[in-house]
């Protein structure tokens, strides 16, 4: 008796103290308590557990006053409360304890019943099993930020998708004039006219890494009905969109949340689609039509890439077709990243897609009217206000390599707003799979030795996929 008083208080006091789904509000800091019954041989004895939890509806994640990404990162998922019963009443009871099992606290009164006073038996709680593994519940309680975004009337953003930004990287210039090019220049049989263009481009790789590409030929209406079967993709619903989710970084196919959700601890405000497009064309086979106008708009695509490819090739001093032979672009490898970000209740705090740079050698992007691309030029942040029907190309990890470092990969990220849904589109243009990519050896000397160490594609590509996604921390391993 004496021992299950004490176990009383010691729940009683426990609980009126720190009440409220400590373990994960508090990120971790008051930890919950394994308890367990056992029988005896003299008498039955009876136990009354009244559980307090949060309302439903209610998604529970650590408090934020609590985290901070360096010394105390989010421990924990948030899920809604509502579906944590759900598996935990659906599951047996086991041993087996995870993190986030004890998210509802119960509390327990325990006495010894002789007398009979008590009529019902309310059964106690359980530790139901909950593997922190690959059956992963989806991090915020739904698997995908459009489907949280719909099934609930957010007013925060769960804490996991708190993203910390330094002070300096919160200011933004929204008025900067960004480089273009026009295409149709670049393709001129003047050859003034040519060598003003790739002189320009050039200048474009050196000084930005960025530039908005013009008169391009690619019809509006492919463009537009691309961004629409994009849209036609994310309505698809949860169970359709499930069959495509893919598990590896080198499926052909696959759609997912955040960017490497398995590896992350705070998620980004995005959704996504990934398809690899050439050599060997894929798509999806919902919905309708995607697969045919995904077919025609990155063969498209590919053109304006190699265009774009030559004249920087003769930017460098290298001949027109250099690129094109060394990194065996007729296998070139072309991979369609569609970006989703619904409306996000706190776009300050979150991101889309945080400051990164792309592997492989351009990227062309388009976007459905909403602005949310930014770069970072001499140090600052800079909005992108893209031109009409234009592509905004940026230089990737492939071109610094290649050209030796006389061009950089530009920093990037995708910022959320709280109004409407944005779609990008990036399309991605690289050398084959099998290439291993060095400096190009007629850009390099004496003064300017090899600065990056060679590696095949496809090894750089699995390891930038399937780690975190931060600046050019990917690139970094290669340099000299
Ligand atoms: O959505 C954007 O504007 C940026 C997307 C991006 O950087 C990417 O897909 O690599
Ligand atoms: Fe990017």
């Amino acid at each position: 008796m004496q021992i299950i008083l004490s176990v009383m208080s010691l729940f009683m006091t426990l609980n009126f103290h720190v009440y409220r789904f400590i373990l994960i509000l508090s990120n971790g800091k008051y930890k919950s308590v394994v308890h367990r019954a056992v029988v005896n041989d003299k008498c039955t004895r009876i136990s009354i557990a009244v559980t307090h939890g949060p309302s439903l509806e209610a998604v529970v994640t650590p408090a934020l006053e609590l985290i901070d990404n360096e010394n105390h990162p989010v421990e924990y998922r948030g899920m809604k409360y509502e579906n944590y019963l759900e598996k935990q009443q659906s599951n047996n009871i086991n041993c087996r304890i995870s993190m986030v099992d004890v998210a509802c606290m119960y509390y327990v009164l325990a006495f010894n019943n002789t007398k009979q006073r008590v009529p019902t038996i309310i059964s106690m709680a359980s530790a139901a099993p909950f593997s922190l593994d690959s059956d992963l519940p989806p991090k915020t309680g739904s698997s995908n930020i459009k489907h949280l975004v719909q099934s609930s009337t957010l007013t925060s953003i769960p804490s996991n998708y708190v993203f910390s930004t330094s002070k300096s990287d919160e200011q933004v210039l929204l008025d900067e004039h960004i480089p273009s090019i026009d295409l149709s220049l670049l393709t001129s049989p003047y050859p003034d006219q040519r060598f003003k263009i790739v002189k320009q481009l050039g200048e474009a790789c050196r000084d930005w890494g960025f530039f908005m590409v013009i008169n391009h030929g690619v019809p509006e209406s492919l463009m537009q009905g691309m961004l629409d079967a994009c849209q036609s993709f994310f309505d698809l619903t949860e169970e359709e969109k499930l069959e495509f989710a893919g598990k590896h970084v080198l499926d052909p196919i696959r759609c997912g949340t955040s960017f490497n959700a398995s590896e992350e601890k705070v998620f980004f405000w995005r959704d996504f689609l990934k398809v690899f497009v050439h050599p060997e064309f894929h798509a999806p086979s919902k919905p309708v039509g995607f697969r045919d106008i995904s077919l025609e708009y990155c063969k498209r695509t590919r053109e304006v890439a190699a265009e774009l490819l030559k004249g920087i090739s003769e930017s460098l001093g290298l001949e027109e077709c250099y690129i094109n032979k060394t990194l065996e672009l007729d296998s070139g490898f072309q991979i369609l990243t569609v970006n989703l970000y619904p409306p996000c209740p706190q776009p300050e705090l979150a991101m889309g897609m945080p400051p990164h740079s792309d592997h492989g050698l351009l990227t062309l992007l388009i976007q459905n009217e909403i602005g949310g691309l930014q770069l970072k030029h001499k140090g600052k942040w800079i909005h992108v206000n893209a031109l009409p029907n234009s592509f905004l190309v940026n230089t990737a990890d492939h071109i610094e390599i290649l050209s030796n470092g006389n061009y950089k990969s530009v920093v990037h990220r995708a910022v959320v707003n709280d109004k409407c849904t944005r779609i990008s589109l990036a399309v991605t243009h690289g050398p084959s799979l099998e290439t291993v990519v060095t400096p190009a050896s007629e850009l390099i000397d004496n003064e300017s030795p090899a600065a990056y160490r060679g590696m095949k594609y496809k090894d750089y590509l699995e390891l930038q996929q399937s780690n975190n996604l931060h600046d050019k921390s990917c690139l970094d391993r290669i340099r000299v």
